[in-house]
């Protein structure tokens, strides 16, 4: 097994060392160490953190392989400095059986980019009515511990109850995705000024809220672990507070594209911008990344949703929502955190590697730069500013909406276990 010498690196933006991988750890970490037979990576000048990890990302396969498939997800993700990512579970099949996780995480071994940790499904067929074999997928070779109906919410309060019973005795977690159905019927965007002025059907804050609050109070009950997908709004940042300083074991990830975006892209009807949930307004811009430097919200995940362009590529109303984001997530938070001055380098590592490797139960996943550890870590170029290109991207889907954007930093290597999936910004395989 070839091992690597990183020459000159800067863990967490601090002073430059080396690092030596070897074996899958990180074998050493100090001033001018020896090659002894390693191969040199020279990283003058890069940031090293720990490979990033997503809690909440599309990979399409089985069912929608026109979209993204494991293996083109997996050369994405990589490509973003990742080596974890979940899989969502809304596939076709429905990853609501052992076999189904089992092939997507078979899927991911075999693709060896990035560890494909499957999501499995809350509900049989997220149809939201009975519930799905949560131990058995959790006793499966894919070892699930996150569960979610994503793409639809757990609307029945009874039928959540019952689900978060079950993974508390496995050791998992509800990831809500938090729209109650009957406030969304219809919904097209953020409901404010802007979409009665667009004439575009609104998709109200409370619709998300309103989940958020019956499920903190819930998860509170029966003693259980919930995570929220994709927080948008100000008021679940101020619901979760309430419920985190009540002792709720409550998680929360908010995305790259609602830590930078607004309603505001609405305005050119370009359905590129049409997600679920909608792009909000400044305020709730500003209140989601307060929440996330104080930790109030714990992480980022990129909800990665890829889509064939005659599914974006048509009116707003037709178009189906969702918007790529693996291979730009961490230039936006550099963006929007970083420059910002609310996060550092070691916050960055935390919300976008620790927290979410402990939310999904992660062994090997979002420790620290250390002898000793597993060697999975990316290298930054901080400097370097480059402007979006679609076509460029290594999804099977075009549907950036950072297209034409320069964002501020660049990946340009990826270790996974101590072997590079991507070098010189360049995938390996
Ligand atoms: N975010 C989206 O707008 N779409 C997601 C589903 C989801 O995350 O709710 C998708 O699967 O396309
Ligand atoms: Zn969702
Ligand atoms: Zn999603």
């Amino acid at each position: 097994m070839t091992s690597y010498l990183i020459k000159g690196a800067r863990p967490y933006g601090g002073d430059a060392v080396d690092l030596l991988l070897k074996d899958g750890r990180i074998a050493a970490i100090g001033e001018s160490l020896a090659a002894t037979g390693a191969e040199v990576v020279d990283a003058a000048g890069l940031i090293a953190l720990p490979g990033l990890v997503d809690l909440h990302t599309h990979l399409r396969e089985p069912g929608r392989e026109d979209a993204e498939t494991v293996e083109t997800g997996s050369r994405a993700a990589a490509l973003g400095g990742f080596t974890a990512v979940h899989a969502m579970a809304n596939t076709d099949p429905v990853a609501d059986t052992a076999g189904v996780v089992e092939q997507v995480w078979r899927l991911g071994q075999e693709a060896g980019l990035v560890d494909v940790v499957p999501v499995g499904a809350v509900t049989v067929g997220l149809a939201g009515e009975r519930l799905a074999e949560l131990g058995a997928m959790a006793d499966s070779a894919a070892r699930v511990r996150v569960f979610s109906d994503d793409g639809h919410c757990v609307a029945d309060p009874a039928l959540m109850r019952r689900a978060l019973e079950y993974v508390k005795a496995l050791d998992g977690v509800v990831a809500q995705h938090a729209e109650e159905p009957r406030l969304t019927v219809g919904a097209q965007m953020h409901e404010g000024d802007r979409s009665a002025r667009l004439g575009l059907t609104g998709w109200p804050a409370a619709a998300e809220e309103a989940i958020i609050a019956r499920d903190v109070l819930l998860a509170g009950h029966v003693g259980a672990r919930l995570h929220i997908c994709h927080v948008s709004t100000a008021g679940s940042v101020d619901i979760l507070r309430w419920a985190k300083a009540r002792g709720v074991q409550v998680t929360a990830e908010v995305t790259p594209h609602h830590l930078l975006l607004t309603d505001e892209c609405a305005e050119s009807y370009d359905p590129v911008f049409k997600v679920n949930p909608p792009l909000r307004t400044d305020a709730d811009v500003e209140a989601v990344r307060r929440g996330l430097a104080d930790g109030t919200i714990d992480a980022v995940a990129t909800d990665h949703a890829p889509h064939p362009v005659e599914d974006k590529e048509c009116e707003w109303a037709q178009a189906r929502p969702g918007m790529l984001g693996l291979e730009q997530a961490l230039p936006v938070v550099v963006q929007t955190m970083v420059e910002t001055g609310l996060l550092d380098w070691r916050g960055v590592a935390d919300r976008m590697s620790a927290r979410p490797a402990a939310i999904g139960r992660l062994d090997g996943h979002g420790r620290p730069l250390e002898p000793g550890e597993p060697a999975n870590l990316l290298l930054l170029d901080p400097g370097v500013r480059s402007t979006v290109d679609p076509a460029a991207l290594a999804s099977r889907s075009r549907n950036s909406p950072y297209a034409g954007r320069e964002l501020p930093g660049r990946v340009v290597a990826t270790f996974l276990r101590g072997i590079p999936t991507v070098l010189d910004g360049k995938a390996q395989r």
